[in-house]
């Protein structure tokens, strides 16, 4: 593969809680087939892009937990977009709830994976920074059980040789983080993907509603431009069970220009020709991290988590 072509930011409108992995697969497939006809040869779909955002409900039976999570990627169900990838020769991004057993018990993860024009998976994450709360928190108006329902990714920040280049993976919350873009880029990612869940109610901060959209694009052009790689964001957009979530999907360059943006909060595509040898123009001239980045002044950066901040407490066993 070339080391220049056009990408598609595949966003997606609401999912609701009862709709089928059939039918939100079928609305995957088609954009994948609007984005070839455009020329894409790379799409990038949201953060859990199976399923309603579950995270905003406190489920008590776990079986019914379950059902948002894969436990085969692909299955049955998800198996066409990989059935379409190869007919289409087309690679994707793809966000997941997955459940796995290991050691004997259950593990819960929001993960994201590439798979290539082969159908083949080539590198996956689990997602790092999860925001939200442990317990049911009844004084608000929608949940963000991210806490509950997901353990800290144990994977790390990895980058892919993929898709003509070495690309990156993150999710959502992780986004807002300059040590996410940061630590990708010292591993040399040209390319970030990465989707979204992001209501523009933020119930702890209410005032900052309006700020949403204004804070999701600048933390996302600041990462792409002080890194030097390219940045494609892709939302679940829109009204879904009764909660409004920002669009905003984007394609951005290393400059930190925004090249590409959807316009709705539907089934949307947003494309955009990706050259990722203007990587360059950034890392080898003012972020050229070895001539000019100073890691030993930077050491707060890397001091060990206070204990009082605890992660996740264990999900049930299997
Ligand atoms: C609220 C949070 N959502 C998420 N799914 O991580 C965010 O946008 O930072």
């Amino acid at each position: 593969m070339n080391r220049q072509y056009v990408v598609a930011a595949a966003q997606l409108g609401p999912i609701a809680r009862d709709e089928s992995r059939a039918s939100t697969v079928a609305r995957m497939v088609a954009l994948m087939r609007k984005a070839k006809s455009r020329g894409a040869e790379v799409v990038v779909f949201p953060e859990l892009a199976l399923t309603t955002f579950f995270p905003r409900w406190y489920l008590e039976d776990e079986a019914e937990l379950d059902r948002f999570y894969e436990t085969a990627m692909p299955s049955d169900e998800t198996r066409p977009l990989f059935d379409a990838a190869v007919e289409l020769g087309l690679g994707f991004y793809l966000g997941y709830a997955e459940l796995v057993q290991e050691n004997g018990r259950k593990r819960r993860f929001n993960t994201s994976i590439l798979v290539d024009s082969s159908g083949e998976i080539v590198g996956k994450y689990r997602k790092i920074h999860l925001p939200g709360h442990f317990e049911h928190e009844p004084w608000r108006p929608f949940q963000h059980l991210e806490k509950r329902y997901f353990e800290h990714g144990d994977l790390g920040f990895p980058v892919h040789e993929a898709f003509g280049g070495t690309m990156g993976m993150c999710l959502c919350n992780d986004r807002r983080w300059p040590e996410t873009f940061r630590v990708l880029g010292l591993r040399g990612a040209e390319m970030v993907m990465l989707g979204y869940n992001t209501p523009l109610h933020y119930p702890l901060a209410p005032e900052h509603d309006h700020l949403q959209n204004f804070h999701n694009h600048l933390c996302m052009q600041a990462g792409a431009y002080a890194n030097g790689c390219w940045v494609v964001a892709v939302a679940k957009a829109g009204h879904e069970e009764g909660c409004d979530l920002i669009g905003g999907t984007c394609i951005i360059a290393p400059t930190g220009e925004i090249v590409a943006q959807t316009q709705g909060f539907g089934d949307e595509l947003a494309l955009a020709e990706v050259d990722l040898d203007r990587c360059k123009e950034i890392r080898e001239n003012i972020f050229n991290f070895a001539l000019h980045r100073e890691p030993e002044d930077y050491a707060p950066i890397c001091a060990p988590k206070a204990p009082q901040a605890a992660r996740s407490p264990e999900m049930s066993d299997a």
